[in-house]
């Protein structure tokens, strides 16, 4: 069957998806993207995978430096989102947020509802994108009330239990 890549798109609107500051430091300095192909692989060892498209500008960074961070956003935080998801130069990226430094030297935000910190264990290129596949080492929560899912093309505010 051949998809119509509009047709992909539309479709994949309708899956809602948390929103999450990707950060990295180290020998090619510092970058950080928006990212929702965020994804839990195994818990053991603990995994997540991140999809990172090659065409983007922090790519050539996180390929040398091999560490990043998942910084999980919550409601309030869109406007971040916004800025690591355009075309900003990085130094306005990050002078808009407070950031901590993680286990593995990266930026930690640092009133992210969950901060994983992760080495990159393994990479596959699939099409236009890498799959980063991340073993964690750290992990930081807040106790913040709401989290932020990116679903049909917009920002939305999800309740949860208090935790
Ligand atoms: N996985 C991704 O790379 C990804 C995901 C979400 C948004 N984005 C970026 O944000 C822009 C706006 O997204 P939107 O949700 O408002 O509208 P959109 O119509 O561009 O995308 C709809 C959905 O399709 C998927 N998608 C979009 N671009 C993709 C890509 N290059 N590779 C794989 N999946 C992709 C995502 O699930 C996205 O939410 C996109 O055009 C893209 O540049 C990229
Ligand atoms: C809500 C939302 C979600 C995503 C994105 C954007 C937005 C607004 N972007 C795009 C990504 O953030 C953007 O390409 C980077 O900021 C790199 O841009 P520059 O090439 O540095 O301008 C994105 N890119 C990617 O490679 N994987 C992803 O999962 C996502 N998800």
């Amino acid at each position: 069957m051949n998809l119509d890549k509009q047709d992909f798109r539309d479709a994949m609107a309708c899956l809602g998806a948390a929103v999450n500051i990707i950060t990295t430091d180290g020998p090619a300095g510092e970058a950080g993207f928006t990212a929702s192909a965020v994804c839990s692989v195994t818990d053991s060892p603990p995994t997540l995978l991140v999809c990172l498209n090659r065409g983007a500008s922090v790519w050539p960074i996180f390929n040398d430096n091999r560490t990043l961070c998942v910084n999980t956003l919550s409601a309030g935080q869109e406007s971040l989102s916004n800025l690591f998801g355009g075309k900003t130069p990085m130094a306005d990226r990050f002078a808009a947020a407070e950031w901590q430094t993680g286990a593995t030297g990266c930026p930690r935000l640092a009133d992210a509802l969950a901060s994983f910190d992760c080495r990159i264990s393994q990479v596959v290129s699939v099409g236009t994108h890498d799959i980063l596949f991340c073993e964690i080492v750290a992990i930081t929560r807040h106790p913040v009330p709401q989290g932020l899912v990116w679903f049909d093309r917009g920002y939305h505010a999800l309740m949860r239990p208090a935790c």
